[in-house]
């Protein structure tokens, strides 16, 4: 029939050999081969059928859409993905991610972290490996289940080794099920570390439940997200303790990596840009002085807030979102698109669009790139601008006093599978850079090599190999 086009298929391993031509991350390999598939690109893995989209307005189309609004379940937490989003969302508002609450929650965190680094690394080269990724997972803990872990605690760096590596080895794996036949490539693709994961996570929730259960009737007002969920869940079918376990699930493996990683990048961006670093820390000084920031002082530094929407979007952090899977057999821009096909849109793309950021004049050859350099690779230069160059003020308005909305700048996705948790992440990133400018400045190391933002792994997110910076206490 007529499904969108794509590289050459064939039967039972479908287009297996052109993805493994282009390495593991499908969605720059969909960047890859925009030159000859611009507006989408179709695969095929057996009966799995994966459209990859790159067109801006047509990502938009599909993401808005009822009928291409499906997860496809059992994607890494087996039979939870299919709760009720409605659910997830009402739960989630009603606890209030982002509220006041949420914010000293995420700063006394970020102090933390920041102290620590602070004092035990002033003067010296910090390798940044997952620096943030417990204090992230330590918020979540504290939103989710009111505990918090220490950072040596050996099952949570057991669980940050398994989420890491399981975002390195996503996707592939789902998208090409016959990856599954053989223990080589079951083991290749992290399948045993998924199913870890899975059960790790699964057996912990269960017990977390279990004593909020316990507790609940002798607490006045509820005390965290699951507590919130289970007076919901008195005499109402809708509320299930397995959706419970699924939603829980879902913000660790969504909540933790992402931001860790983001943080990262901020780290490696910020030591590539003294300048950069220095014009916020000074805009940080002149509003807050050293006081721990809150959302309230929104507005107050936009020249901080359009850096970290630049960092974002220089780091595609989840450069594809999620899938998004049809629900019934439809059409999508006159190409048949079969009930159960798996759609993703290219963030990365929209990220990197030379004819949407602008900069003609001041793009450089492949070879003189400094920032992304393997993704300009990727990318056709006649048809892709120049997003490398690092410059937040593409985000602010003339005389620079105000972020601006830019329609396409969605690193959290858009539409009826938007991430859930889009304020909580926002508040993050907003409260920890501001407190690590406020303490530390971040250099380059004389020492080790320049942090190369060309170095990343790549698996459902995109995060920087470890790099080395020096750090200063301020
Ligand atoms: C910088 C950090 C983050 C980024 C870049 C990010 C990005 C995304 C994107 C692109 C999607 C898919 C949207 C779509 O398919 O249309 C998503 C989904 C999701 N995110 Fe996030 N996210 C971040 C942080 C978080 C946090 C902190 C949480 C919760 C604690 C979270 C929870 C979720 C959930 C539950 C979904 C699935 C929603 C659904 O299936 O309907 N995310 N995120």
């Amino acid at each position: 029939w007529n499904f969108p086009p794509g590289p050459p298929r064939y039967p039972i391993i479908g287009s297996l050999l052109s993805i493994e031509k282009y390495g593991s991350h499908l969605i720059l390999q969909a960047t890859k081969l925009i030159p000859q598939f611009p507006k989408m690109v179709g695969f095929f893995a057996g009966q799995m059928r994966v459209v990859i989209i790159n067109d801006f307005d047509l990502a938009k189309k599909m993401a808005f859409s009822d009928t291409f609004s499906g997860r496809l379940i059992g994607m890494y937490t087996e039979t939870m993905r299919g709760y009720n989003r409605n659910i997830g969302v009402i739960s989630t508002q009603e606890f209030g991610f982002g509220n006041k609450g949420m914010w000293s929650i995420i700063a006394d965190e970020a102090g933390i972290i920041v102290t620590d680094l602070k004092t035990q690394w002033d003067g010296q080269d910090l390798m940044v490996n997952q620096t943030f990724n417990i204090s992230v997972l330590n918020i979540l803990f504290k939103i989710v289940s009111g505990k918090r872990y220490r950072p040596d605690d050996p099952e949570m760096k057991e669980l940050m080794r398994v989420l890491a590596l399981v975002f390195k080895s996503a996707y592939i794996e789902e998208v090409f099920p016959i990856l599954q036949y053989t223990k080589f490539t079951r083991e290749l693709y992290g399948h045993s570390q998924k199913q870890l994961l899975t059960q790790t996570f699964k057996s912990m929730f269960e017990q977390v439940i279990q004593e909020h259960e316990q507790k609940l009737h002798t607490k006045e007002s509820p005390e965290d997200f699951i507590d919130v969920y289970l007076q919901a869940k008195e005499g109402n079918d809708l509320f299930t303790k397995e959706d419970l376990i699924g939603i829980c699930m879902d913000f660790f493996e969504a909540g933790g990596e992402t931001v860790g990683s983001t943080l990262s990048w901020v780290f490696l961006y910020m030591s590539l840009n003294p300048e950069v670093q220095e014009k916020c820390r000074k805009e940080i000084l002149q509003s807050l002085g050293v006081r721990e920031p809150t959302m309230d002082y929104r507005g107050s530094v936009p020249y901080t807030e359009a850096t970290i929407m630049e960092i974002q979007r220089c780091s595609s952090v989840a450069p594809s979102g999620l899938e998004h899977k049809a629900l019934e057999d439809t059409e999508l821009d006159g190409y048949t698109i079969k009930k159960d096909t798996l759609l993703f849109y290219n963030i990365n793309a929209f990220f990197m669009d030379r004819d949407y950021w602008g900069d003609p004049e001041e793009w450089l050859p492949v070879d003189t790139l400094l920032f992304y350099n393997i993704n300009a690779f990727f990318m056709d230069r006649d048809y892709w601008g120049d997003p490398e160059e690092f410059r937040p003020e593409r985000f602010l308005n003339d005389d620079g006093s105000k972020t601006l909305k830019i329609e396409r700048f969605i690193p959290f996705g858009f539409g009826k599978r938007v991430c859930m948790g889009e304020s909580l992440a926002k508040a993050e990133l907003f409260i920890f850079t501001i407190m690590i400018l406020q303490n530390l400045r971040i250099k380059i190391s004389a020492n080790h090599a320049k942090p190369d933002p060309g170095q990343y792994e790549a698996g459902i997110t995109r995060s920087p190999l470890p790099f080395h910076v020096t750090l200063e206490a301020i």
